[in-house]
């Protein structure tokens, strides 16, 4: 990996679903270390679709995706997963959490598949610890199962698991969606401090506006008007 590439790069990417679909297009989309990048969109526009891209579950059909400076699209799946693991920090719509596992193993396990992130992390459960309670976690509630926590908690393990070890990139897919406005403002702000102190650059996708303020900068998806195909 080279230190100075950036954190993400997407030129000429174009993907679709079927052949029916109207393509998803990305002609350019540099993201430098550290930069703070919204993807606004109504639903349906291919958002969580341009994720998936960029997180190597998807493959373009043509263009290219680096990942802190590697080539997502000349790499095997295997391969991809094992940039993904080090290189960059999830925070699903869903959380994707492990219900029966605690809060703390949840975080640690975004260090397992990840040496350089470990590395980057000695002692490991402090740092989760410390990474939970700076996101707002009380303390009592680190050790407890996440399938048990509110949804707000569960989102503070989900960004704590996203971002342990500083990972060069974050990208979050509607992460505040299940806040109320005030919860939102003061999840956000937590997430962006966290992540300038590491260093990491954030793509967060969205719908709504009101988000904006907490970026760089501000990028628009087209509305993804499918062909008319109304029979199933
Ligand atoms: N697994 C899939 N198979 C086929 N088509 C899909 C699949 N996932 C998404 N699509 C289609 O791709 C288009 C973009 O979907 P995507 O989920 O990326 O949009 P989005 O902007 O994230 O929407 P939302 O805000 O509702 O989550 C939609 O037309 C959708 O039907």
């Amino acid at each position: 990996m080279s230190s100075s590439a950036p954190a993400l790069s997407l030129s000429n990417v174009v993907f679709s679903w079927d052949r029916h679909a109207h393509p998803i297009q990305i002609p350019n989309l540099v993201l430098d270390r550290g930069e703070k990048v919204l993807v606004l969109g109504p639903s349906g526009s291919g958002k969580s679709t341009m994720l998936g891209l960029v997180y190597g579950t998807l493959v373009p059909h043509s263009g290219r995706v680096t990942v802190a400076g590697q080539d997502m699209t000349a790499l095997s799946a295997r391969r991809r997963d094992g940039v993904r693991a080090e290189h960059v920090g999830v925070i699903f719509q869903q959380f994707n959490l492990i219900p029966h596992a605690s809060a703390l193993d949840n975080v640690l396990l975004a260090l397992r598949f990840a040496p350089q992130r470990r590395k980057r992390t000695p002692d490991a459960e402090d740092a989760a610890r410390n990474m939970l309670a700076d996101l707002g976690l009380p303390e009592t509630d680190a050790c407890r199962s996440a399938g048990q926590l509110s949804v707000g908690q569960q989102q503070r393990v989900a960004a704590a698991r996203a971002l342990i070890g500083s990972p060069e990139l974050l990208v979050a897919d509607e992460p505040t969606s299940s806040l109320d406005r005030a919860n939102q403002n003061r999840f956000m702000d937590l997430v962006l401090s966290q992540a300038q102190q590491q260093g990491s650059s954030i793509l967060l996708v969205s719908h709504d506006e009101r988000l904006a303020k907490h970026f760089d900068r501000v990028i628009e998806m087209g509305s993804g008007q499918s062909e008319d195909h109304m029979s199933c």
